[in-house]
């Protein structure tokens, strides 16, 4: 039985296109992490293929023994013909009945009771990004992998996000953010890897990269210097 949780020499392919290209990353629980990089850059692809959602061209996937393993994408992922309480039911149920408590808790560090009645697929985009979280958290994961989780929310509901991720790193969980918005998530990231097309350019822990306007430098000519065109996006 393994706790851990990495790719070892993944390539992804999608015909000409080199999605990811001989990766190796492991996830480690207590930590914030973030995986940074332009649009395009592979994070979505690395994201899936930890999942079990994207066939690898080439490598290796080891997954943990834990079944418990939360995550959320870009496009939500729930009924949009129910209302956001039925949504959460359902969920409920999928995910064993997890603790009342702890759904409590979710439900409202994404402001959900507001828009209970409401039909998930007539949600803002804030709020289908902010129900779509709370399913992923439902199950309280041993490893959370968000991908651009920030997109769509509003200032102070990122803010809660930000606030809830570290509290959830730090009782011993995995939590992986893919984002191209490094600025956001520098105050509260403990490693950062930066993808640049298909290749991790750089990958270090908050006390080697040491401070939030270090990490937007680091970010930055990690991938000038990766020899490969600059577009910087955040
Ligand atoms: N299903 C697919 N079919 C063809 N090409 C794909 C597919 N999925 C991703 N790609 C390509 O693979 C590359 C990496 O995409 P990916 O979505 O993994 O990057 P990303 O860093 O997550 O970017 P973004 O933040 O824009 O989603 C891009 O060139 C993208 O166009």
């Amino acid at each position: 039985m393994t706790e851990r949780f990495a790719v070892e020499n993944l390539t992804k392919d999608y015909g000409p296109v080199v999605a990811v290209d001989g990766v190796d990353l492991s996830i480690e629980p207590g930590v914030v992490h973030c995986l940074a990089g332009p649009n395009g850059s592979g994070k979505s692809t690395l994201l899936g293929v930890l999942l079990g959602l994207v066939r690898p061209t080439e490598g290796r996937v080891v997954r943990p023994a834990s079944d418990r393993i939360g995550a959320s994408f870009q496009e939500p992922a729930f009924y949009d013909d129910l209302t956001v309480r039925e949504n959460l039911d359902v969920f409920r149920a999928l995910a064993g009945d997890p603790d009342i408590e702890w759904v409590k808790e979710v439900v409202e560090v994404f402001k959900l009771s507001r828009v209970f009645h409401r039909r998930a697929g007539e949600l803002s985009g804030g709020y289908s990004k902010q129900l779509d979280l709370t399913l992923g958290l439902l199950k309280s994961p041993d490893f959370l992998l968000l991908d651009e989780p920030l997109a769509d929310l509003d200032d102070v509901t990122r803010e809660s996000l930000l606030e809830f991720l570290e509290g959830y790193a730090a009782e011993g969980n995995a939590v992986v953010v893919s984002s191209h918005r490094i600025d956001a998530l520098a105050p509260v990231l403990d490693r950062l890897t930066v993808m640049h097309e298909g290749e991790i350019v750089l990958d270090g822990r908050r006390e080697e990269i040491d401070g939030t306007e270090t990490i937007r430098r680091v970010y930055r000519e990690a991938i000038a210097e990766s020899g490969k065109e600059t577009e910087t996006s955040g």
